[in-house]
C-alpha cells in the first residue's frame, strides 16, 4: 500500500473505507471490534452509524477520522489515503479536511464562544472569510452569544459553538459522535437540523454516531452496524422504520466468522 496508490475521482464519496478491520488487544483480550468493513460516505450527505451497544459504531467513527489507526483495509478522506500516514501528516489532514463534535462539546472554557469556535483556524494560520463566518453565525443562531463563555451558555447553546467551530473551516467531512448525547430532546433536535441545514443548504458531509433513532431520522442515510461489520442501509430513513431495522438487525447479520 502507497500513497500513490488511486485517489478517487473527484466529486466522489467524501470518505471512503475499503475491508477495514480492526483488532484491540491480543490472547484473551483480543476483540475484533470491526470486520472487513466496506462504506463510502457520500459528499453533501449525512450519514447515521448505528447499531447495538458494542458493535463497533464509536471504533469505526475513529477509524473514518484517522483518529485510531486500522489492523487492515485502507481508509480515505477524500483524495488522501489516511491509512499509513506519518503523525505529522495525519495532524495537518485532520486540522485541515476533518471537523469534530463530541458528546462532551470540548470547548475550551477560559475562551469566548467566538475564540472557541475561531481556534482551530488559528492554530493553522488561517483566517476566516468574513462572509462565511458570518454564514455559520447565522445558520447556527448564536449572534448574540460570541462574547459568552462556555459556563454562561447552555448546552444547546455550547454544542451550537462546537457545531460551528467544527463548521467553519469547511472541511471535507464532519463527525460528530452522539452529539445530542447530554442535551434534552428539544436541544438536541435543535442541533439534528442545524447540522442537516449545513448539510443540505451548504453541502456540508456529516457522518453521525447515534443509538437514537429520532437522530438517526435526520440522516439521509443510515448504516447499521452488528458485530462490526456492516449489515444493512437504509435511506431517507424515518425513525420507525431505523426502530423497526435495529430489531431485526440479529438476521440481518451474516453468519460470524471465526475472529
Ligand atoms: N480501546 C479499546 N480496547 C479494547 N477494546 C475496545 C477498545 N475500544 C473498543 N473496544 C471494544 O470494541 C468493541 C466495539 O466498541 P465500540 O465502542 O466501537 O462500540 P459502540 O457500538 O460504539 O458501543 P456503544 O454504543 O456502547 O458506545 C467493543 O467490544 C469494545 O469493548
Amino acid at each position: 500500500m502507497t500513497s500513490q496508490a488511486a485517489a478517487p475521482a473527484s466529486g466522489g464519496p467524501a470518505v471512503r473505507a475499503v475491508r477495514v478491520s480492526k483488532v484491540f488487544g491480543t490472547g484473551d483480550a483480543r476483540v475484533v471490534a470491526l470486520r472487513d468493513v466496506s462504506l463510502a460516505v457520500e459528499t453533501g450527505e449525512l450519514t447515521a452509524i448505528m447499531g447495538p451497544s458494542g458493535s463497533g459504531k464509536s471504533t469505526l467513527l475513529h477509524c473514518l477520522a484517522g483518529l485510531d489507526e486500522v489492523t487492515s483495509g485502507e481508509v480515505w478522506i477524500g483524495g488522501t489515503l489516511v491509512t499509513g500516514l506519518s503523525d505529522a501528516r495525519l495532524t495537518r489532514l485532520r486540522r485541515r479536511q476533518v471537523g469534530f463534535v463530541f458528546q462532551q462539546f470540548n470547548l475550551l472554557p477560559t475562551l469566548t464562544a467566538q475564540e472557541n469556535i475561531l481556534l482551530p483556524l488559528a492554530i493553522a494560520g488561517r483566517k476566516p472569510d468574513p462572509g462565511w463566518f458570518d454564514e455559520v453565525i447565522t445558520t447556527m443562531e448564536l449572534g448574540d452569544r460570541l462574547r459568552h463563555r462556555p459556563a454562561q451558555l447552555s448546552g444547546g447553546q455550547q454544542q451550537r459553538v462546537a457545531c460551528a467551530r467544527a463548521i467553519l473551516s469547511r472541511p471535507d467531512v464532519i463527525f460528530a459522535d452522539e452529539p445530542t448525547g447530554n442535551l434534552d430532546s428539544r436541544a438536541g433536535a435543535e442541533i439534528l437540523r442545524l447540522l442537516r441545514d449545513a448539510v443540505h443548504r451548504q453541502g456540508q458531509t456529516v457522518v453521525l454516531v447515534t443509538h437514537d433513532p429520532n437522530a438517526a431520522a435526520y440522516a439521509d442515510r443510515v448504516e447499521f452496524l452488528h458485530d462490526g461489520r456492516i449489515v444493512s442501509e437504509l435511506l431517507d430513513p424515518t425513525a420507525e422504520r431505523v426502530l423497526d431495522r435495529l430489531g431485526h438487525l440479529d438476521s440481518a447479520a451474516p453468519a460470524r466468522s471465526p475472529s
